[in-house]
């Protein structure tokens, strides 16, 4: 089956109903045609569609080695430089059609799932029939086009001890038991975006266990159809608040939602299962497999997308209102354009020094990919606070479209007018500024950023604990040694 089309994708998600539940209610209908997900899903349509615009055909796609089939180049195992960087052009497509507004567009997780696939004889260091299953499964997703979420987090319970120490111990889904058919999953995870408007949910381990006996129950790796029984979706309140694009342009059409996953005692079936029990694979599987290379590979390549967002919008605020003269605008504009300059050397830098790993990928190198992942967090609040400073009043001047059609009109006109534009369209530009840096949709888009690839500050010691110092504490040691011997000829 070749690479699905939007119609398709929405076919199938409405066709699986999974257990989704919003406001105390469950999804009983289409979910395409509820009002939080409506919008979110017809992008989500639109992205898939570009597979088959014949213009972006050879981008977006390539032959299967096993079907012969056009399928999506996001599962496309990299073996050359070129196909990193056909990769990155088609991450930054469909990143450019959502402005880098969907950090979990199926891409991310399809990048993660290639490595996995790609890597899968790791997983049969526990069983064989695990690597088998883990390149089946990758094979599968490809070949059928399968939209997935993920989780990977425990419950935010009590962060001071491991989840066999909570009070119960089946609030952090753990085992709970084995039997023919599958293993048997109770308890909960966090935190899947797209929860309930893909087809299936890739269950991984977090990033670390202790290793220990206790622990064991809580490491796993699967992954599941979305609909598969006692299995529950709770989602947070939607940020598509259905109104138009002119008054929500983003909240409108890139409400991603949040999704909390409760497992009742939901059997996976054995096929399905890559890793369980076994502290030390689960651990290493993210880093071992590449998945975490590649991920960042997606990750950066659509934040530049999204940073040339926001620039532009920044920009366009500048010369609306006629500010761009102020020395301290051009220095804020200028923090972007740095940033966005340096997202794009650290991808230049990933795919030049790239190198085939021992699975045959060809795999950017991740140290400045590392350092883009260590920056953005800290990079994009700014981004918001400096159109919070550079739109002041403009921010809350913000009428609706139903002002715009009442006989307000004239008053709008005249009063919101511009220095180089009417009211209708400065409104419209800075209702966009809006939704980027002060809406529900714009201040989880921050969130977002800040957390969604781990915790900022333990990525930040892995950073400093992995990166190789020595040769510059040898070379301190070396001038100081020099200064003494000066000191000894005088
Ligand atoms: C909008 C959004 C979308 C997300 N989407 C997904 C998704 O699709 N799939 C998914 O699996 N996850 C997702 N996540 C979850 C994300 O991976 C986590 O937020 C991230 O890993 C941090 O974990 P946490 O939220 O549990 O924070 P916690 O670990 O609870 O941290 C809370 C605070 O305590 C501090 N802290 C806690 N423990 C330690 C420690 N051991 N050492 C030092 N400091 C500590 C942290 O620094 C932080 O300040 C999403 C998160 C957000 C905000
Ligand atoms: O496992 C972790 O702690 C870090 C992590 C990695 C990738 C993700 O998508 C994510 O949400 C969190």
């Amino acid at each position: 089956m070749p690479a699905k089309t939007g119609k398709e994708y929405i076919d199938r998600v409405d066709k699986a109903k999974a257990n989704v539940w919003i406001n105390g209610e469950q999804v009983k209908d289409k979910i395409s045609q509820h009002p939080a997900f409506k919008g979110v899903m017809k992008t989500q349509a639109e992205l898939y569609d570009l597979q088959h615009d014949s213009a972006k055909h050879d981008i977006m796609t390539y032959i299967s080695p096993t079907s012969n089939e056009r399928v999506g180049t996001s599962f496309m195992q990299p073996r050359t430089k070129e196909d990193l960087e056909k990769r990155r052009k088609m991450i930054q497509e469909w990143a450019r059609h959502n402005n880098g507004m969907m950090g979990r567009s199926p891409d991310y997780i399809n990048s993660g799932m290639m490595a996995y696939g790609t890597a899968a004889d790791m997983f049969g260091t526990q069983d064989s029939a695990f690597a088998k299953n883990m390149k089946d499964y990758y094979e599968l997703c490809r070949e059928k086009d399968l939209s997935l979420t993920h989780t990977l987090i425990q419950p935010q319970v009590n962060r001071g001890v491991s989840a066999a120490k909570l009070p119960d111990p089946y609030i952090a889904a753990r085992i709970a038991g084995k039997n023919s058919e599958g293993l048997i999953i109770k308890g909960a995870r966090l935190l899947a975006t797209q929860g309930g408007i893909t087809d299936e949910i890739m269950v991984f381990p977090s990033t670390l266990l202790k290793q220990s006996e206790e622990e064991n129950p809580y490491a796993f790796a699967f992954s599941i159809p979305n609909n598969t029984p006692g299995l529950k979706f709770i989602c947070r309140e939607s940020f598509d608040y259905g109104k138009s694009h002119f008054d929500h342009p983003l909240g409108s059409r890139f409400e991603e939602m949040d999704t909390i996953i409760v497992f009742d005692d939901v059997v996976v079936p054995w096929n399905r299962v890559f890793a369980y029990g076994d502290v030390g694979i689960c651990n290493q599987a993210y880093n071992e497999s590449n998945a975490v290379v590649h991920m960042t590979h997606q990750v950066v390549s659509k934040n530049i997308a999204k940073t040339e967002f926001i620039l532009g919008i920044l920009q366009l605020m500048v010369e609306t209102i006629n500010i761009g003269q102020y020395q301290h605008v051009q220095e804020k504009i200028s923090e972007v354009i740095i940033a966005l300059e340096t997202v794009k050397a650290f991808i230049t830098a990933s795919e030049a020094n790239a190198k085939v790993d021992k699975w045959g990928m060809m795999t950017p190198d991740f140290t400045p990919l590392n350092i883009a992942r260590n920056y953005y967090p800290k990079i994009y609040p700014r981004f918001s606070e400096i159109m919070q400073l550079l739109g002041a009043s403009g921010l809350m001047a913000i009428p609706n479209e139903a002002d715009f059609n009442s006989e307000l009109r004239p008053d709008l006109d005249k009063y919101l007018q511009a220095a180089n534009g009417g009211a209708y369209d400065r409104v419209k530009l800075y209702r966009l500024a809006w939704d980027v840096c002060m809406s529900s949709f714009g201040s989880r888009q921050t969130l977002y950023e800040r957390f969604f690839f781990g915790d900022p500050v333990r990525m930040a010691s892995a950073l400093y604990n992995g990166y190789d110092k020595q040769e510059y504490v040898d070379r301190v040691k070396e001038f100081l040694n020099r200064t003494e011997n000066l000191a000894e000829i005088n």
